[in-house]
């Protein structure tokens, strides 16, 4: 419970009716949630506009309302506050409500099309082994030092962050890394944290649906970093043309990592293969179990912000040696057979391209490589053909196949990727709807040798069909599967 006058400490407030000299028990922005005693935000959003639901808020018993237009009836008893953007309010009045969490440990953002996921977690293990208490906001998992909770979303809403921030706090957490994803930045769900570093990984193709352009997807990324204080760093991969466009107004301390060109943090692949990465990482040798060039790229981020954190270099490789791979991310399995499957969570054109050139790259022989990829649903059209084009240049075989199609037509979404693949690649090309008939095809094309690749899913543990989410992990299917089909 939190008086009112407090928690509107730096809310930018229009104008007002009722008394701010009241308690509330809870903040909420859905109108089904509401308690009595609830502060109610009503926000306008993609389906619906939460104002039309402020009457119900009220009857259900919530006594103080904010939102950017007054309803025609304003009742006695109640406040209602009017603001200019109630996502930037909502976002203030948590974080107030939680006694601003985010001032009491040290917060770190991770933004960038692809790698939030595994530079965040990678950040925690990293943290969690040297000895400090540390906490995880990611897209797979949320981690209060060692305590687990679901993730619904890379950047949960202000309500929820703020929560897992504070019982951080309480817990004693000195460290957190969180996922800042641009519907995140864009929805406000930052705003009135206080980051100690952020950090910018890359920027390709994604999110088009929601964003409209390229360029307003990257304005959206660099508010991110305008935001951060003076007392922050802002660390950003320079090898990413968009790297220097992060920096050009941040007030934080700027540095940069590359394996490309010259940077603040600087590494360089000496090998890589199916077993890892070996690296020289600012003049020392470093290996990392890691695959592929892109986590080259996540290792040396982390390390630059261990290193900007103030840990011991000698320290911080060595407990680098010692990281596992993320689940769903370059996950692989080898069969009885000799069969390696790969389980990755590629879900952009540009993921897509990596994680097959890092395949290509480290195969020995003239082993098939059989793709098993398909788009989701409700998301972004603009990548299906890049996909379906990629997939077929840098495949032997490609199975397309359903990826969450949600509340679309699976063929249609499978069309839109077949369009993309040139004449010449179309023979090496399939559609499957049903995504474990698709892999089963895929063992069963696959010779001693061959490699699967299951792009897409990474460790999403369900498929998403009509809106109703089934059971379904890549991981888990393909090895019984390639158990059961070699029997
Ligand atoms: C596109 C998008 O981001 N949508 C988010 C948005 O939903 P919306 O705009 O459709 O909201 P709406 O349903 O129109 O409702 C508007 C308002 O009315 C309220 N309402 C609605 C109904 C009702 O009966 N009463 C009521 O009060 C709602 O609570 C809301 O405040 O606001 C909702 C509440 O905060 C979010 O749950 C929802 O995330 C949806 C589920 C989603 O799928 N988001 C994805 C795209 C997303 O955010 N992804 C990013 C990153 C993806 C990646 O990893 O690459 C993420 O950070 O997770
Ligand atoms: N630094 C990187 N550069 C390019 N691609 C990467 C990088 N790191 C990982 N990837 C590829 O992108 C996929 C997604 O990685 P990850 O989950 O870390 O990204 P993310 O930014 O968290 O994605 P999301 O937006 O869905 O949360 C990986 O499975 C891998 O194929
Ligand atoms: N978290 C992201 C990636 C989803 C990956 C893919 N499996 C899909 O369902 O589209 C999103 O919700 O857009
Ligand atoms: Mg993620």
């Amino acid at each position: 419970m939190k008086l009112l006058n407090d928690i509107l400490d730096k809310v930018n407030i229009i104008t007002m009716y009722g008394s701010v000299q009241k308690m509330v028990n809870t903040i909420v922005f859905d109108s089904r949630e509401v308690e009595p005693g609830s502060l109610f935000v009503a926000q306008k959003g993609l389906i619906f506009n939460g104002h039309q639901f402020i009457s119900k808020a009220v009857e259900l018993g919530a006594t103080v309302v904010v939102c950017e237009e007054f309803p025609e009836k304003i009742l006695q008893d109640i406040t209602y506050i009017r603001v200019e953007n109630s996502n930037s309010a909502l976002a203030i009045i948590a974080s107030n409500f939680y006694d601003n969490p985010s001032r009491k440990l040290k917060l770190i953002g991770i933004t960038g099309t692809n790698g939030k996921t595994t530079i965040a977690t990678l950040l925690y293990n990293l943290f969690q082994k040297l000895g400090y208490k540390s906490g995880l906001l990611s897209t797979v998992k949320i981690m209060v030092d060692t305590v687990q909770y679901e993730a619904t979303h890379t950047t949960p809403n202000s309500i929820l962050i703020n929560k897992y921030l504070n019982e951080m706090v309480n817990k004693g957490v000195d460290y957190c890394f969180m996922e800042v994803s641009s519907h995140g930045i864009h929805q406000k769900r930052t705003e009135g944290l206080q980051f100690a570093g952020g950090v910018f990984t890359n920027l390709t193709h994604d999110h088009l649906d929601y964003h409209k352009t390229f360029l307003a997807y990257r304005d959206v990324k660099k508010i991110f970093f305008d935001s951060l204080p003076e007392s922050a760093f802002a660390l950003v991969n320079i090898d990413d043309k968009n790297g220097a466009i992060m920096l050009q107004n941040t007030k934080a301390k700027k540095y940069s990592y590359a394996l490309k060109t010259m940077g603040d943090f600087k590494a360089k692949i000496l090998e890589n293969g199916f077993s890892g990465l070996l690296l020289n990482i600012d003049g020392n040798e470093v290996w990392t179990k890691l695959t592929g060039s892109f986590n080259a790229y996540n290792i040396v981020a982390i390390y630059g912000v261990a290193n900007l954190l103030g840990i011991d270099s000698v320290r911080t490789l060595t407990s680098i040696s010692e990281l596992e791979s993320v689940s769903g991310r370059f996950q692989h399995f080898i069969s009885n057979e000799g069969i390696t499957a790969v389980i990755d969570y590629a879900h952009t054109p540009d993921a897509l391209k990596n994680v097959l050139e890092t395949i290509n790259n480290i195969k020995i022989g003239n082993e098939q490589v059989i793709t098993v990829v398909g788009c989701g649903g409700d998301r972004d059209k603009a990548k299906r053909p890049v996909m379906g084009r990629i997939a077929s240049q840098l495949s032997s075989q490609v199975i397309f196949t359903s990826d969450n199609p949600r509340n679309e037509n699976p063929q249609t979404i499978l069309a839109e990727i077949e369009s993309g693949v040139e004449t010449q690649n179309i023979k090496k090309t399939i559609s499957i709807v049903d995504r474990e008939q698709a892999i089963k095809t895929a063992i069963k094309l696959a010779n001693k040798g061959d490699i699967i690749l299951i792009a897409g899913k990474g460790h999403e543990t369900y498929q998403e069909v009509n809106g109703k989410r089934s059971h379904f992990d890549d991981f888990e299917k393909v090895t019984y599967l390639l158990e059961v089909i070699e029997k």
